[in-house]
């Protein structure tokens, strides 16, 4: 049973902020994760302030079970000595099964909620999870004198969190995202990849296989065959859901660090169907990543080129040889806008953008 209108903005405890009634487009192009535990990592946090859109420090899977109150600390400690400027900070804390994820929370919010801007729950299962983080963040966040809510990021990892995926997102006003978990996915769902997402070369579509003279198939025959992309359904589902409850859809992690060109080819894929950003493991991610999910030159200038010719958005005109009418213009128009969001954060994608005119023309 989903809240009613009238109580759905309605703050979950006495004292506590008011919720957002609306989630504001942060650019996140890359959400970079460290153990907070590890020395060496977080070490180099304070440099990475400025360089990347979000920190997130990592308390679930990839901290050890002894470690776990150790990372739980550094994250303290690292929230309470760096300013963030401009860079989001988030963590991941452990499931909601778990038997540290009270202790995070009880935690976290008392001691550095009001430097925290995401929480990232894993392994969500369906708008139930949602209300127990919105209650308790609601109480703690009341108690510690916040004001202003966190928000919550949920994880897409099991296969009735994909059958709930419109719940999720509907389940509070917090909720600000959704991030896709591959592995935990792949895993609950008995897929046979033991990869850390990506893609994988057993699946895969061939060519018809050639026929001779006579019309008989040559099965044995050269055939090219096309690797295929195993996220593709989830991750447009989690577009889809994000778009209509205004919220941002992210592709999550690429375990290959070592390979960056099939890192980047995901990413793409991610950014091309909607998605906002995606995690990065290792610092060779952010690269990829703040590149990705910026907007090329070409894109911005055609976008504003197209925007220019429209003149009142509406009709229709050829530019290069195609049609552009007012469903392209809105096309534009999100490209141009995202170009905005991102020139206000990253002084040299700004000074690229601004080299080009308002109707299209790069200037050298
Ligand atoms: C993947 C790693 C274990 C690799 O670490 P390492 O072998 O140390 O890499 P390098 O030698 O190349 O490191 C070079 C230096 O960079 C530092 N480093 C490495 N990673 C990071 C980082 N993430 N942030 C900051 N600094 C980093 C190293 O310390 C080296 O420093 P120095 O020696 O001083 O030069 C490691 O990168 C890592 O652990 N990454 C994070 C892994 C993680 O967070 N995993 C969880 C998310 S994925 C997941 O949970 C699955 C998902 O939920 C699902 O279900 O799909
Ligand atoms: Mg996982």
């Amino acid at each position: 049973m989903t809240r009613p209108a009238k109580d759905f903005f309605a703050p979950l405890a006495v004292g506590a902020p008011a919720p957002p009634r609306e989630i504001p487009a942060r650019p996140s192009r890359a959400i970079h994760f460290f153990d907070p535990g590890n020395e060496k990592m977080a070490a180099k946090v304070p440099d990475m302030v400025g360089t990347v859109d979000v920190l997130l420090g990592n308390l679930e899977d990839a901290v050890k079970a002894e470690n776990k109150e150790k990372s739980r600390q550094g994250l303290v400690d690292i929230g309470r000595a760096t300013d963030f400027g401009p860079t989001q900070f988030w963590t991941r804390i452990n499931s909601l099964d778990s038997p540290w994820v009270l202790d995070d929370l009880t935690t976290l919010v008392p001691e550095i909620g009001d430097k925290l801007d995401v929480i990232m729950v894993p392994k969500v299962q369906g708008a139930e999870d949602i209300h127990y983080v919105d209650r308790l963040l609601a109480q703690l966040e009341a108690k510690a004198g916040l004001d202003r809510p966190i928000l919550v990021h949920a994880i897409l990892e099991t296969a009735r969190g994909v059958a709930n995926i419109e719940e999720i997102c509907a389940a509070s006003p917090r909720m600000q995202g959704l991030s896709l978990g591959p592995a935990d996915l792949a895993a609950d769902r008995r897929m046979k990849t033991t990869r850390v997402g990506g893609g994988h070369p057993g699946y895969l579509v061939r060519q018809d296989p050639v026929r001779d003279d006579l019309g008989v198939p040559q099965y044995d025959a050269q055939r090219t065959s096309y690797q295929q992309d195993l996220w593709h359904y989830t991750i447009a589902r989690m577009v889809d859901a994000c778009a209509m409850h205004g919220i941002y859809p992210y592709y999550g992690p690429f375990g290959d660090i070592k390979d960056t060109v099939a890192c980047e080819d995901q990413f793409r894929n991610a950014f091309l169907l909607g998605c906002v950003g995606a995690w990065s493991l290792h610092p060779v991610q952010i690269t990829i990543a703040n590149k990705v999910f910026s907007p090329s030159v070409e894109d911005v200038a055609h976008a504003r080129r197209v925007i220019a010719a429209m003149g009142d958005g509406t009709g229709a005109v050829m530019i290069d040889g195609k049609m552009e009418d007012d469903a392209s213009v809105k096309q534009c128009q999100v490209m141009v806008a995202l170009a905005d969001e991102l020139a206000a954060i990253d002084p040299e994608l700004k000074e690229q953008y601004d080299a080009i005119s308002a109707d299209g023309e790069v200037r050298a």
